[in-house]
């Protein structure tokens, strides 16, 4: 795989429109206009109320944008199961009528265009298209079919597939890199997104979005693909940049790192990785266009084994929260910006509410506090490091006591039985840190600890920042106590990862900005 060396994207957005009335079409194709698409694909299968002779007329002379028309039968995935000729006849007035690009499925393609010598006439452009579920299920190699789809004489050819394993979609990469003819290729679902957002950088010919309120599942909507990804500055010299974890929908890195690649001038793009297998996730995308990582749940500790160098704070703490790829060879090396950035929140927060712990030549507000963590996974590991660092006294709770106790061990700490945790009476001005899942959305009404023992905690951070303010949050400041919220860390994990992407300095007030504005 390798960068495909095309000048500046020269990639489309398009917005599939399935509604179900002529008038309601219309109407998509303007919203879809004004939220910034490029061309619409107009689904006729999808009407309720069909008549090709009155209603392609209205809508063809109507279309505010380009227009690809699409009448899917149901043996080919769609909702028409009329007669095969009426089908036909449809799409052909369509582009009598001077529709921009017609669709038809590689079975009848052939046939098609030789009695009607599509690919000579007109100006409409004609796209073969094939849908293969699973890409690995494929009989044939997949450049047999595509040479298949190219001898129909399609001016464009189109493969949609479903994706197992995000891994299945560098054979897509592939294709569309090294492809003669103009290629439309992606995945749908969560695992195929990527093949979606990078189709720029590869040379795809569209990208699929969906407009507001009528969101198309598995499709990023307009806005996200513009004011995110900014796709539209995705090249073949781009950089990836993703965030490995699983699930990883949840992430608000993309519509934080986007934007910042985009104002320092620096030429990236983030994205989120649904991976499944970490060795073969790295074994594959090893190429110097996947240029580094941001590591989520459950992997920050797995990861670890995959990376050629370990910082030395990363190593100690057992935890990688960010990779890059070093340029000179390739090399992945792994460092933690999780546990300063976790560890300063909670410090700056007391801070200014004047608690600099009693005698002022103590060096952080944390030393000799009680810190309570529930969960010891890869954030909570950062967590106690960092906690530890500043002479606090840690307990660890986690359903797995065996790995509680192993971080308890790491940090001259202690550890006690999950079951504990609602009754334990925390010490005066102890801290409450939950580096669980627990309370992240949408299963957003959970809290780790019981209500009874949350108003002795003086200061309770939560590492979870889907949603900004968790019930956990809620809960305690009603009880009186200072609140830490886990956007503050993700901000600045995020302005080290930065620095590490890019090697230059991060410009954290507009990312700071970002985060108030649309966190
Ligand atoms: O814990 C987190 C959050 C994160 O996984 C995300 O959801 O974007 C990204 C990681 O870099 C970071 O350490």
């Amino acid at each position: 795989m390798g960068s495909c060396g095309v000048l500046k994207n020269t990639t489309m957005v398009c917005v599939p429109l399935m509604s179900h009335s002529v008038e309601q079409l219309v109407g998509d194709m303007f919203q879809a206009k004004n939220e910034g698409a490029d061309l619409v694909e107009l689904r006729l299968d999808y009407l309720n109320d069909f008549h090709p002779q009155t209603d392609l007329p209205a809508i063809v002379s109507n279309r505010p944008l380009p227009i690809v028309v699409v009448y899917r039968p149901k043996w080919d995935g769609g909702l028409y199961d009329g007669d095969e000729k009426s089908r036909l006849e449809a799409l052909l007035l369509a582009k009598e009528l001077g529709a921009d690009y017609i669709d038809l499925e590689l079975q009848v393609a052939s046939d098609i265009m030789e009695e009607h010598r599509l690919s000579q006439q007109g100006n409409c452009k004609i796209i073969v298209s094939c849908f293969v579920d699973r890409i690995t299920s494929l009989k044939e190699d997949l450049s047999h079919l595509v040479t298949r789809m190219q001898s129909t004489g399609a001016h464009i050819i189109k493969l949609v597939t479903t994706a197992t394993d995000i891994t299945e979609l560098s054979r897509i990469f592939h294709l569309l890199s090294h492809c003669q003819v103009p290629l439309i290729a992606y995945s749908t679902g969560e695992r195929g997104l990527i093949s979606q957002l990078l189709g720029p950088k590869f040379g795809g010919v569209l990208v699929y979005g969906s407009i507001e309120g009528n969101q198309v599942a598995g499709l990023p909507t307009l806005a996200s693909l513009r004011e995110a990804y900014g796709v539209e500055n995705i090249d073949a010299d781009t950089k990836v940049f993703g965030l490995i974890s699983k699930p990883v929908s949840h992430s608000k890195g993309p519509i934080l790192h986007n934007p910042t690649f985009r104002h320092v001038g620096y030429n990236g793009v983030y994205v989120p990785m649904f991976v499944d297998d970490l060795k073969q996730f790295f074994d594959v995308y090893e190429s110097p266009d996947f240029a580094g990582y941001s590591v989520g749940i459950p992997y920050k500790e797995a990861v670890m084994e995959f990376c050629d160098e370990v910082h030395p704070l990363a190593q100690s703490i057992g935890a990688v929260n960010t990779i890059v790829k070093r340029h000179s060879d390739g090399k992945l090396i792994g460092y933690n910006t999780d546990c300063e950035a976790s560890i300063t929140a909670i410090e700056d927060a007391l801070k200014a509410r004047g608690l600099v712990n009693g005698e002022a030549s103590l060096p952080s507000p944390l030393t000799g506090k009680q810190f309570v963590l529930v969960g010891a996974g890869g954030a909570g590991r950062a967590l106690s490091f960092g906690a530890k660092s500043r002479g606090a006294r840690v307990i660890v709770f986690d359903i797995d006591y065996d790995r509680a106790k192993s971080l308890a061990l790491a940090v001259s700490g202690e550890a006690l039985p999950f079951e504990e945790l609602t009754k334990f009476q925390p010490e005066k001005g102890a801290v409450l840190a939950n580096a669980t899942p627990i309370g992240m959305h949408p299963n957003k009404n959970r809290i780790p600890v019981s209500e009874e023992t949350l108003r002795d905690y003086s200061v309770v951070f939560d590492a979870v920042y889907t949603p900004r303010k968790t019930t956990l949050l809620t809960d305690a400041e009603a009880a009186g106590a200072i609140i830490v919220s886990g956007v503050e860390m993700f901000l600045r994990q995020a302005v080290g990862q930065f620095n590490l992407f890019t090697g230059g300095k991060a410009p954290e007030e507009f990312m700071r900005e970002i985060v108030l504005s649309k966190f």
